[in-house]
C-alpha cells in the first residue's frame, strides 16, 4: 500500500469522523466509529476496516446516510466506499467490497468471499494422500494464545500449555492432559498449542483430532483392512493433540490401538497433547495400563473463571467483534452469566442480534431483556416469607426480634434490610410492609428504605451483604 495514499485515508477519514460526529450520538459514535480503521484512498475511494461482518451490516443498515453525507463532503458526489473485514477475529482479510455508497450494494455478498472452512480430512491413514493434503487444518486458527484469557482457573494449564508450545517433546510435560468441565477452554487451550507449533515450527506435523474421530478411523480401518496403515500413520505425526479422551472409555480396542501410538509417539520424543472432560483418576472405563500413561507427564484442570476473569473475557470477545459496550453492562453480564465462558459467548451473540433485529446499542435495557430467558428460569419469586428466612438466616436473627420491637443494633440493620427488599422485589404498599413488623407505619419503612440506600453507596461491606442475599432469590443485583 503506498504511504501517501495511506496518510491521505487517515485525513480524509479524519474529516469523515468529524462530519459524523456531528449527527449521532456519543455512544454510537464511540461504538461504531471508533473501530474503523482507514487503509487507503484512491480513486475518489476511500478504504476502511471494519472488524466484523456483523460490524459491516449495522453500518449498512443504520449509518448509511450520515457515511453517505460524510463521503460527499470529503470525496464528492462519485466518492465510494470500500469496506475490508477482518475474518471472524483473525487477522485474514476479505478481499475488499466496493460500492458507491448508498445506492450500490456490493454484487458479491460478504459472506460469499470467505475462506471456505478447512475441509475435514477423511481418512488420514492413506500415506498416499499425506503430502497432499493440509493435514493439520483441523486445527482452528482463531484458537490461539493471544485471545486466551489468563485467570486463575487456567494458569497453570495456560502456562504448561505455552511451555510445550515452545519446546514440544522436550519439557516433562509430555503427555500434556487438560482438564475441566463444557465450555470452560479445553479446546481453545490445546489448539492453541497447535497453532503455535505449527507457526513456529513449520517442519513440524501437528494432528489435532477428536477421540470420536479417533474411533471412527479406527472402526473404518478395521472395515477396510487398513489397521496397520491407520497406526502408520498416527506414528508419523510430530505433535498430537486428543480432545476428550473420556470417549475413548469402554473401547477397549481402539484403547488398545491408542496405547501403541501413544507409546510409539513418547518414546520418539513426539509430543501428545490431550483433553478430558474429567481428572484421568476418574476417567472409568480407560485401561488402567492407558491412564497411568496419562499421568506421566503434566495433568492441569480449567475451572469456572472467577468474576474479574469473566469481565477480561467479555472483553476480549467484545473487543474482537469491535463491539463497545458500556462498562456496567459488561458487569452486569458477568454477574449474570458464571456457568462457562461458551455460554458467555452466546449471550454477546444474542445480544449482538438482538440489537441488530431492534436496530438499538447494547445498553443495560437490552442486557437485561436478552439475559431474561436465561436467568429467569433461575429466579426464585421473592416473596414477603422468603425475604424474611434469607434476612434471619443470613444474619442468624430470630424471626420474633425481627418482627418485634427491639431497638438493638443488631436486630434494628437487619430488619431496615428485610424492609429495603420488600420494597424493590415485591409490589406491597408501605403500609403492608409495615405490617409485617409488627404494624410499623409507613414512615418507617421509607426511612429504613433511605436509610439502607445510603448506605448502599458509601458502604462497600453494605453493598456486599446486599449482594449475597440476592443470591438468596438467584438474582444478581446490579448497582447503579
Ligand atoms: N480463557 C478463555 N479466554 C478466551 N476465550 C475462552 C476462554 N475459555 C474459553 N473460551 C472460549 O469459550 C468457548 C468454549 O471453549 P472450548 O470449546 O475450548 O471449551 P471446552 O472446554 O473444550 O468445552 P467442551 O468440553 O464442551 O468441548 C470457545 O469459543 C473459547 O474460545
Amino acid at each position: 500500500m503506498h504511504p501517501t495514499s495511506q496518510l491521505q485515508a487517515r485525513q480524509v477519514w479524519a474529516k469523515c469522523l468529524e462530519i459524523i460526529h456531528k449527527d449521532i450520538n456519543e455512544q454510537s459514535f464511540k461504538t461504531w466509529f471508533e473501530p474503523i480503521v482507514p487503509l487507503n484512498v484512491a480513486n475518489q475511494t476511500l478504504s476502511i476496516q471494519v472488524p466484523s461482518q456483523f460490524f459491516y451490516e449495522w453500518l449498512e443498515e443504520n449509518y448509511i446516510h450520515v457515511l453517505r453525507k460524510a463521503i460527499d463532503y470529503t470525496l464528492g458526489k462519485n466518492g465510494m466506499l470500500e469496506y475490508s473485514i477482518i475474518v471472524d477475529k483473525g487477522d485474514k482479510k476479505n478481499p475488499p467490497i466496493a460500492y458507491n455508497v448508498p445506492n450500490q450494494k456490493p454484487t458479491v455478498p460478504v459472506a460469499a468471499q470467505r475462506k471456505p472452512e478447512p475441509t475435514l480430512y477423511e481418512s488420514p491413514f492413506q500415506l498416499k494422500d499425506l503430502d497432499s493434503l493440509e493435514l493439520d487444518s483441523y486445527l482452528n486458527p482463531h484458537y490461539t494464545f493471544d485471545n486466551f484469557v489468563e485467570g486463575d482457573c487456567n494458569r497453570l494449564g495456560r502456562s504448561a500449555g505455552l511451555a510445550v508450545a515452545q519446546r514440544p517433546g522436550v519439557t516433562s510435560f509430555n503427555p500434556l492432559m487438560i482438564y475441566g468441565s463444557v465450555g470452560l477452554g479445553k479446546t481453545h487451550l490445546i489448539q492453541a498449542i497447535g497453532n503455535y507449533i505449527k507457526n513456529t515450527q513449520t517442519n513440524k506435523f501437528v494432528l489435532y483430532v477428536t477421540s470420536e474421530k479417533f474411533c471412527n478411523q479406527f472402526i473404518n480401518a478395521i472395515k477396510n483392512n487398513t489397521l496397520q496403515a491407520f497406526s502408520n500413520f498416527y506414528m508419523q505425526v510430530d505433535v498430537l493433540i486428543i480432545d476428550d479422551v473420556q470417549f475413548l472409555a469402554g473401547k477397549e480396542r481402539t484403547q488398545e490401538s491408542f496405547f501403541h501410538i501413544f507409546n510409539h509417539l513418547h518414546q520418539s520424543g513426539k509430543q501428545i497433547i490431550m483433553s478430558s472432560d474429567r481428572a484421568p483418576r476418574e476417567l472409568a472405563g480407560m485401561q488402567d495400563r492407558l491412564l497411568s500413561r496419562f499421568k506421566w507427564g503434566l495433568t492441569a484442570d480449567v475451572q469456572q473463571p472467577d468474576f474479574e476473569t469473566r469481565i477480561a473475557i467479555l472483553q476480549k470477545k467484545l473487543q474482537a467483534d469491535g463491539i463497545y459496550i458500556e462498562d456496567k453492562v459488561i458487569e452486569y453480564l458477568a454477574h449474570s452469566i458464571d456457568t462457562n465462558v461458551r455460554e458467555m459467548e452466546g449471550v454477546i451473540v444474542s445480544l449482538m442480534a438482538h440489537a441488530s433485529l431492534n436496530r438499538r446499542e447494547i445498553d443495560m435495557e437490552l442486557a437485561r431483556t436478552t439475559l431474561k430467558n436465561i436467568v429467569v428460569d433461575n429466579e426464585k419469586e421473592v416473596t414477603v416469607d422468603s425475604i424474611l428466612d434469607a434476612v434471619t438466616s443470613h444474619f442468624d436473627v430470630n424471626m420474633a426480634d425481627l418482627k418485634g420491637k427491639s431497638r438493638k443494633k443488631e436486630t434494628v440493620f437487619p430488619r431496615q434490610i428485610a424492609m429495603y427488599l420488600m420494597k424493590e422485589f415485591t409490589n406491597l404498599p408501605l403500609k403492608s410492609i409495615g405490617y409485617h413488623f409488627g404494624g410499623r407505619d409507613h414512615s418507617t419503612v421509607i426511612h429504613a428504605v433511605q436509610t439502607i440506600s445510603i448506605m448502599l453507596e458509601t458502604d462497600k461491606e453494605v453493598e456486599k451483604t446486599m449482594q449475597k442475599l440476592y443470591k438468596y432469590f438467584n438474582r444478581v443485583r446490579v448497582k447503579n
